[in-house]
């Protein structure tokens, strides 16, 4: 068995659709493109795939409603902008899926709900409530409440962050390319397909480049997603959308797009949670003796292994642990704020009570609350 052959037994789909592609490269929404994917979705459906989609196109729809031309920069207008042209994206999906006798439902989700443990879960139980009453879930970022400093900014980071949460076979990137190329295919015409390579490949990343224009991220934002989407087991695939029934062929197991399998063991939900986390707020600098036993032990971090501590962290915040040159090591929620972090660093958990006057736990961070990088 080939690993594509994988692709034909995915029961559970993630589906992105790019802004490039639901933009028709910026010319207004694709209405024709959006009826031709909801019929093949609907018949994938009746395949007996559960699927989820994802919809980038609320800042292009609304521009075109508001008769705006240009894409404006302040983060404001860019929110109006979503807000208005969201209405139009959910009418169409809404009134193409109803050709099908199926139900569409709007969830809108931003970083603080899947970093809150308790919203994380509530999303979680909704999109498998949508999934089990057969109904279509059409997902975008929260775009009114979001800052630029807590976006996921790309859609395929949040459907890498769906396919987790919803622990879905596949992630199905469709894309204005026919899939990833060894170099960008705007500008270098010979640059050819790539069929099939593990998402963790560091070769990937070189040929990704920059950013795409009219969408966020380009390329190196969907290898990143792949890697993302791995972690739960799921494989992806870079998908191009203007192709003809690419959704049923790929079901049908044909040769089409560019293939990033999974190439890890899924890891444990809650630390998949955990790792999922986009913002930190600061960086625990360890030394030699707690790398190892971060690495090679997976034993918790106490205070006597840290060196140096920077940020504005309080007790339960996000942090990254470092060795001396810098290189990520882990990631995990902290057990002490930064004031109080300072003054125990480098001591053993015993002084803990009589540096602090108190002590809530031993570790800095417990084993249980971190991920390694
Ligand atoms: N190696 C590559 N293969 C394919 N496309 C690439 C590559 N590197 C950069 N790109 C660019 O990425 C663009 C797609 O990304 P993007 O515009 O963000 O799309 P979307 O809105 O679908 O997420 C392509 O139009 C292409 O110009
Ligand atoms: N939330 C934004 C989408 C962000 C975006 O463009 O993402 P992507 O399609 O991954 O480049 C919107 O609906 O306009």
């Amino acid at each position: 068995m080939s690993r594509r052959d994988q692709i034909k037994t995915a029961r559970r789909w993630v589906i992105k659709i790019g802004s490039a592609l639901l933009t028709n490269d910026g010319k207004g929404l694709n209405y024709a493109g959006i009826a031709h994917w909801a019929e093949q979705m609907a018949e994938l459906k009746k395949q007996g795939i559960e699927l989820v989609l994802v919809s980038s196109g609320a800042v292009a729809a609304g521009m075109t409603r508001l008769g705006w031309s240009e894409r404006p920069t302040e983060l404001h207008r860019l929110q109006a902008a979503a807000a208005v042209g969201q209405m139009g994206l959910i009418q169409n999906y809404e009134a193409e899926f109803a050709r099908f006798g199926l139900h569409t439902a709007q969830v809108l989700l931003d970083h603080d709900d899947l970093s809150s443990r308790e919203r994380y879960l509530n999303a979680r139980s909704t999109l498998i409530t949508l999934l089990e009453l057969g109904v279509v879930s059409v997902v975008n970022e929260n775009d009114t409440v979001v800052t630029d400093e807590i976006r996921f900014g790309d859609n395929d980071t949040l459907g890498a962050l769906v396919a987790n949460l919803i622990d879905a076979d596949l992630l199905v990137i469709l894309t204005d390319q026919d899939g990833m190329f060894d170099a960008d295919p705007r500008s270098n015409r010979a640059a050819k397909l790539i069929s099939e390579v593990a998402a963790a490949a560091p070769s990937l990343d070189a040929m990704a480049g920059d950013g795409g224009s009219l969408g966020r991220g380009g390329m190196i934002t969907k290898v990143r997603a792949a890697r993302v989407a791995a972690r739960s087991g799921a494989d992806t695939i870079i998908l191009g959308g203007r192709q003809d029934n690419a959704l049923k062929r790929l079901a049908s197991g044909d040769n089409i797009g560019t293939y990033l399998w999974a190439d890890q063991e899924p890891q444990a939900a809650r630390k998949r949670w955990l790792a999922g986390h986009l913002q930190t707020r600061g960086t625990l600098v360890l030394d030699d003796g707690a790398v190892a036993v971060l690495s090679g032990q997976g034993k918790s971090l106490l205070p006597v292994g840290v060196k140096a501590v920077q940020g504005t962290f309080r007790r339960g915040d996000m942090v990254v642990c470092t060795d001396s040159s810098g290189r990520e090591i882990a990631r995990g929620l902290v057990n002490y704020s930064i004031g109080d972090a300072r003054k125990i660093i480098g001591q053993p958990s015993s002084q803990i009570t009589v540096l602090l006057g108190y002590q809530s736990d031993e570790e800095l961070i417990h084993r249980d609350n971190m991920v390694l990088s």
